[in-house]
């Protein structure tokens, strides 16, 4: 399958407005995307997910390195990406479907034929009868699919969602990683579009991905691929399976490393009443440090 998006070397980070300072966030990444395919991205809090989500859409200029959609190095935002926030960003003012159309219209590219697909995509989303509603008339689960429509919409090449569905509460949640696959695998309306999704939750990675990517602490690098080989549709006997334990299981220990790696070992002692090393002195973590570490650190990162 051809690549549809590609890192080399990929170096991104931030300058503080008020210090000046530059912060490193992703650290000399390497990554293939293929067309049609499902990533799915994993990491601790604050390793560099949302800053390499923003380069792709074109938000945080590349610091050094390659990251090219198509073959073309990526500059700015461009109408082939389009980016599914945590909270839904509707306008209050405009209708659900004149929301969904929004895109279109800005991109000049209004027509009898794009707002039949919009029609569609609200139908294929469960949204056919809230299209003339306000977002303050739906629910928070309805609103984030409302979110979703609008940016399959304009029909990109490349779908980038960030949390979509964390501020949603569990059950909604599922509800929703369910939906998000239906309309993602919909002939009429996406048909498998390359995505590239962030979560915090790795029970939602494991269901969506075709492949994940753990990232380890900032600066970020790609930790361990897994590639989950499960047929879909995915559905919630699968969810309960023990094949998709164990792919979840793999994720949380590659973290729990990661994690362990990034912890600074303790000082060594300074009083000389024993002659045996201190604890962390040749960079030894006993078992209840490493997890206590691990639970730290995996606080927010594993759900
Ligand atoms: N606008 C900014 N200016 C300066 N530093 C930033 C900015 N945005 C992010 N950073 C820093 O870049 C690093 C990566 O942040 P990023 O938001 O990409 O992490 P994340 O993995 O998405 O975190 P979370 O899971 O908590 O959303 C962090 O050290 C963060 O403090």
């Amino acid at each position: 399958m051809a690549d549809c998006l590609t890192a080399r070397d990929l170096n991104l980070g931030h300058v503080g407005r008020r210090s000046g300072g530059f912060t490193l966030a992703v650290e000399n990444l390497h990554l293939d995307i293929a067309e049609h395919e499902f990533v799915v991205i994993v990491g601790p809090s604050g390793c560099g997910k949302t800053t390499f989500l923003e380069a792709v859409a074109g938000l945080v200029p590349v610091t050094s390195g390659t990251l090219e959609l198509h073959g073309k190095q990526i500059k700015g935002p461009g109408p082939e990406r389009s980016l599914v926030f945590q909270q839904a960003s509707l306008y209050p003012w405009r209708t659900v479907l004149s929301n969904v159309l929004f895109g279109l219209q800005m991109q000049g590219r209004l027509t009898a034929k794009s707002r039949a697909h919009a029609r569609d995509l609200l139908e294929v989303a469960g949204l056919g009868h809230v299209a003339d509603k306000y977002p303050h008339e739906l629910s928070g689960g309805m609103r984030q699919r409302a979110n979703l429509a609008r940016a399959l919409a304009t029909d990109p090449t490349l779908l980038l969602l960030d949390e979509p569905f964390s501020a949603l509460d569990a059950q909604n949640r599922e509800l929703l990683q369910d939906e998000l696959l239906r309309i993602w695998q919909a002939d009429e309306v996406s048909a498998k579009k390359t995505a590239l999704f962030v979560t915090h939750d790795v029970n939602e990675a494991v269901l969506l991905a075709d492949r994940v990517l753990v990232f380890s602490p900032s600066p970020a690098k790609v930790a361990l691929e897994l590639r989950i080989d499960a047929p879909r549709p995915r559905d919630a006997v699968w969810r309960r399976s023990a094949e998709f334990l164990a792919y979840g299981d793999t994720i949380l220990e590659q973290l729990r490393i990661e994690a362990l790696r990034h912890t600074p070992t303790p000082l060594a002692r300074t009083h000389d009443d024993s002659d045996a090393p201190a604890p962390g002195a040749h960079g030894e973590v006993s078992d209840q440090e490493r997890d206590d570490a691990g639970a730290v650190r995996l606080g927010s990162a594993a759900q």
